[in-house]
């Protein structure tokens, strides 16, 4: 069976998963958001002994004291390992449940509910879950697949616009690195009123088709991670403050740095590179930094999980559409690609 289900009844569609799974007891996870506005969606199928647990929403509580609150729910529970896990939230509930299930007695099953335009485009594939740590973007996780990833539009509805706006960003990406006519339809100008669902299917038929090709990314995965590395980092480094960055947001600052540095060093051709500028910044505009903010962000790139050894290696384009990987890039070449960014004129 295909694991991802495409639903347009998402209540009767679940009673019908679960009426094909065996399973002792279900432990729903949400957050305080999609308890309140996707939970209600599906509350009326779940059996009376279903367990749920909220926790606080946002990448900040993405990190191992939020993941020992779940275990803690799980074993007071007393989850057995027949028991199913039901993930209903965003990025940073699917990353941090499915890895909550995958640890808890060495793992129990999962369903992915992503209630996100991000979390459905991409997250919802390839099985990468996981938690920040110390600071660093998904320091600590695993590779587990889902039983069955369940996506609906119908949950789009209450997502605040600069959400939406954020799960744009990755499908931008897969037209960058994979589908050059993807990226060249994409209407810009006009991004908020789209087919979602034509979109999301296209872009996670993309990543499915990497992913199957390489899942644990020992090669040609490491494209999806095209402006994460910058974009991690800038992601990580305003996390506690006023200028808290989306995912979308981050990895946008991230794919024009990146354009930058595949301009630089892999001939793609200032038109394209224009093209790509353009694109994010009449979408996502321009945050600006101070000098004293580069040394961390820097830093940040070190602990890349593409890196090897002391060697930074990025994921650049030839061209739209064409993304290679293990680019050696220094850390000079980094920061010239941030101050590329910091210069760029918005109009
Ligand atoms: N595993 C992967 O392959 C993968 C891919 C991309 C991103 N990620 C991770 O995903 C995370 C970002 O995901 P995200 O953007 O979904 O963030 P998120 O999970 O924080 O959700 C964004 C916000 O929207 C709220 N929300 C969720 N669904 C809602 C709905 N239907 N209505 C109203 N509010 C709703 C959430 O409570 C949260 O406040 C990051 O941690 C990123 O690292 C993982
Ligand atoms: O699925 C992948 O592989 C990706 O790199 C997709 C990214 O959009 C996603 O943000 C992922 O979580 C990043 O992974 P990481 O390995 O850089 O932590
Ligand atoms: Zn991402």
């Amino acid at each position: 069976m295909d694991p991802v289900i495409f639903s347009t009844s998402i209540a009767s569609d679940l009673k019908k998963v679960l009426s094909g799974i065996s399973f002792s007891q279900l432990f729903v996870l949400t957050d305080q958001n999609t308890e309140q506005h996707c939970l209600p969606k599906l509350k009326s199928i779940f059996p009376s002994d279903t367990v749920f647990k909220t926790v606080s929403a946002g990448e900040k509580n993405k990190n191992l004291s939020t993941c020992t609150d779940i275990w803690s729910a799980m074993t007071k529970a007393a989850l057995d390992r027949k028991a199913l896990f039901i993930n209903i939230g965003g990025g940073v509930i699917g990353d941090m449940g499915g890895f909550c299930a995958s640890i808890y007695k060495r793992g129990i099953r999962f369903i992915n509910i992503p209630t996100t335009l991000l979390s459905q485009v991409d997250a919802s594939v390839g099985g990468k879950l996981g938690v920040d740590f110390e600071g660093l973007k998904n320091h600590l996780g695993t590779f587990n697949e889902p039983e069955t990833v369940m996506i609906s539009t119908e949950f789009l509805t209450t997502l605040p616009e600069e959400e939406l706006r954020s799960g744009y960003a990755e499908i931008i990406k897969h037209g960058l690195i994979q589908d050059k006519s993807y990226f060249e339809n994409l209407s810009i100008e006009n991004w908020e009123n789209q087919n979602w669902m034509e979109l999301i299917q296209h872009s996670v038929g993309i990543k499915k088709q990497v992913v199957t090709s390489d899942p644990k990314e020992a090669g040609l995965r490491k494209v999806l991670n095209y402006g994460h590395t910058i974009g991690h980092a800038f992601e990580s480094h305003f996390l506690d403050g006023p200028k808290h960055l989306l995912h979308g947001e981050a990895i946008a600052i991230g794919m024009i740095c990146e354009g930058y540095l595949s301009h630089k060093k892999l001939n793609l051709s200032a038109n394209e590179l224009n093209i790509i500028n353009k694109t994010f910044l009449s979408i996502y505009g321009k945050i600006s930094f101070a000098e004293s903010d580069f040394g961390p962000i820097l830093d940040l790139c070190l602990q890349d999980k593409k890196n090897e050894g002391s060697v930074l290696m990025f994921s650049l384009l030839k061209k739209i559409g064409d993304c290679s990987y293990n680019i050696p890039v220094s850390r000079d070449e980094i920061k010239e690609a941030i101050l590329y960014y910091q210069n760029l004129d918005l109009s």
